[in-house]
């Protein structure tokens, strides 16, 4: 329980109707999950608009609302507090009513298109092998000091995000390592946290559904970094095109990392194979399990974000060493007949590009390249075409399939990314709607030392369709083939 008057400390309110002092039991934002005494928070969503839910949330037992718009008729039981943007509002209450934990933590938060989950989760294995108690907040799982907590969003709402990182506090955790998506940052739910640092990955095509332009999809991860404060550093890819710019406006200490630019800190690929990663860090020649020019970058930025949390590099160097990526990240399984299956979470046209250039990098000879791919429905449909064009420039075959087709029309899907197909390529693909049946024919094309590549589902261990999660799994379907 906590008292109204505490939890909307720092909240710039324009009017409160009722007392400040009144205890509440919870915050909600959805209507449905409303309980006793609690707090509802009404939000403007992209698909409905929560004021439309108020008196439902009161006849449920609300005793507070939060609001953009007072209703019609107001209960006079009920305290009404208007602010002008309720999702912010919704944030730092979260993080008030939870006593600010990232606050009593070093929380760190990554961004960009694609590594997120790699970096985040890199860092997370590295401190814990250096012997500090961590917490984790990832697309894959999060993680509350070893305990898992099954993740529904890269980055949760900002209720759930409050009370891990309280949980976090609570068990001794001394770091956080979080992923902070662009849907989170234009939703504000990470509004009120206290970041310690901030990591930028790289900026590529993704989310235009959502973002509507590049600029804007820009513009949103930049926002995190304008909103560190001068004590938190700020570690971007001087390689990026985009990365200089990020920092622009940033008060955090600024940094770098690159293989190609002048930066803070920089690495050398030596060699790059299936076996892993050789590098030239910080003049230290070091092997790592992964693989491929884009896990380079992500090593390079755990280890710069290790330095600046004050760690000893050696000590870093060692322990990165040993460390395996995130799960469903080019994960490899070998046949009795030799074929190679990697399932890769590769969901946009830079991840698929990266991961099978990184195959034509490391594959010994002239072994051909089958790709098995799909696209998420109910997200950026202008990825697709992309996503097919490159799958097919890099590949020797490639069978067009479903992702998590969500509520629109698998065929619909693929005649997208059919129309990225170079006519001249072809006859060296297939559109085969069923996932399971694409890979049992990616297989039975393959010859031995062929290599195939599963991309998109990567970890997920469901298919999406319909509102409805039917059991799935790339690397099950793998094994069960390979059998
Ligand atoms: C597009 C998007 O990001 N939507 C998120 C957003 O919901 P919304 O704005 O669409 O909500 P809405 O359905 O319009 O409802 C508006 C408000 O009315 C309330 N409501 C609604 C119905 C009702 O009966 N009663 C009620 O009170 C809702 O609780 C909400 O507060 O806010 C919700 C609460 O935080 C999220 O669960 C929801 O995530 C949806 C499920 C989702 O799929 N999001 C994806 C795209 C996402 O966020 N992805 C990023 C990762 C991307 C990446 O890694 O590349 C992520 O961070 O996971
Ligand atoms: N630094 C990188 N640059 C480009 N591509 C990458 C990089 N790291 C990983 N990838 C590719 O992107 C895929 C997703 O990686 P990861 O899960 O780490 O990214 P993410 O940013 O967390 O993705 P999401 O937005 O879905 O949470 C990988 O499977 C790989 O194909
Ligand atoms: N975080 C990404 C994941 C995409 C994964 C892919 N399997 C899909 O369903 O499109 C999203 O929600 O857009
Ligand atoms: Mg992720």
């Amino acid at each position: 329980m906590r008292y109204l008057s505490d939890i909307i400390e720092g909240v710039a309110f324009t009017e409160l109707q009722g007392s400040a002092d009144v205890e509440i039991s919870a915050i909600v934002f959805d209507s449905r999950k409303v309980v006793p005494g609690c707090m509802f928070v009404a939000v403007k969503g992209t698909a409905v608009d929560g004021h439309d839910y108020i008196d439902q949330a009161i006849k449920d037992g609300a005793i507070v609302v939060i609001c953009e718009e007072l209703p019609a008729h107001t209960a006079t039981e009920v305290d009404f507090l208007m602010v002008a943007d309720s999702a912010k509002a919704l944030a730092i209450i979260a993080a008030n009513f939870y006593e600010n934990p990232s606050s009593n933590l070093k929380l760190v938060g990554v961004t960009g298109t694609n590594g997120k989950t790699t970096i985040a989760t890199l860092l997370y294995k590295l401190f814990i092998d250096m012997g500090y108690k961590c917490g984790l907040l990832s697309t894959v799982e999060n993680q509350v000091n070893g305990r898992i907590v099954p993740s529904t969003h890269t980055t949760p709402d900002p209720v759930a995000l409050n009370k891990l990182l309280a949980d976090m506090v609570y068990e001794g955790c001394d770091y956080c390592f979080m992923e902070v998506s662009s849907h989170a940052i234009s939703q504000h739910r990470i509004e009120g946290l206290t970041f310690s640092g901030g990591i930028f990955s790289n900026l590529t095509h993704d989310h235009l559904d959502y973002h509507k332009t590049f600029d804007s999809y820009l513009k949103a991860k930049k926002t995190f970094f304008d909103k560190l404060p001068k004590s938190a550093f700020a570690l971007t890819n001087g390689d990026d095109k985009n990365g200089n710019v990020m920092l622009q406006n940033t008060a955090a200490h600024k940094k770098s990392y690159g293989l190609k630019s002048m930066a803070d800190y920089k690495a050398r690929i030596i060699e790059n194979q299936f076996g892993g990663l050789l590098l030239n860090i910080d003049g230290e020649e070091v092997w790592f399990k992964l693989v491929g020019t884009f896990n380079a970058y992500n090593l390079l930025a755990v280890y710069a974000a290790a330095m600046l949390l004050e760690q000893d590099g050696s000590k870093v160097l060692v322990s990165l060493s040993k460390l395996t990526g995130a799960e469903g990240r080019f994960e490899y399984l070998v046949a009795p007949n030799k074929v190679i299956g990697i399932v890769d979470y590769a969901h946009t046209p830079d991840a698929v590009q990266n991961v099978l250039s990184t195959i034509h990098d490391i594959r010994k000879g002239n072994e051909k390249v089958i790709t098995v791919l799909g696209c998420g429905g109910d997200r950026d449909k202008t990825k697709r075409p992309i996503m097919a064009k490159v799958a097919c420039e890099w590949s020797d075959k490639v069978i067009l399939t479903s992702d998590n087709p969500r509520t629109e029309d698998p065929a619909q899907i693929i005649k997208d990314m059919e129309a990225g197909v170079d006519p001249a390529f072809k006859r060296h693909t297939l559109s085969i709607a069923d996932r399971r049946e694409a890979i049992k024919t990616a297989f039975m094309l393959a010859q031995p030392g062929d290599i195939i590549l599963l991309a998109g589902k990567g970890h997920e261990k469901y298919q999406e369709i319909n509102g409805v999660k039917n059991h799935f799994d790339d690397m099950e379907e793998l094994k069960e083939v390979f059998k």
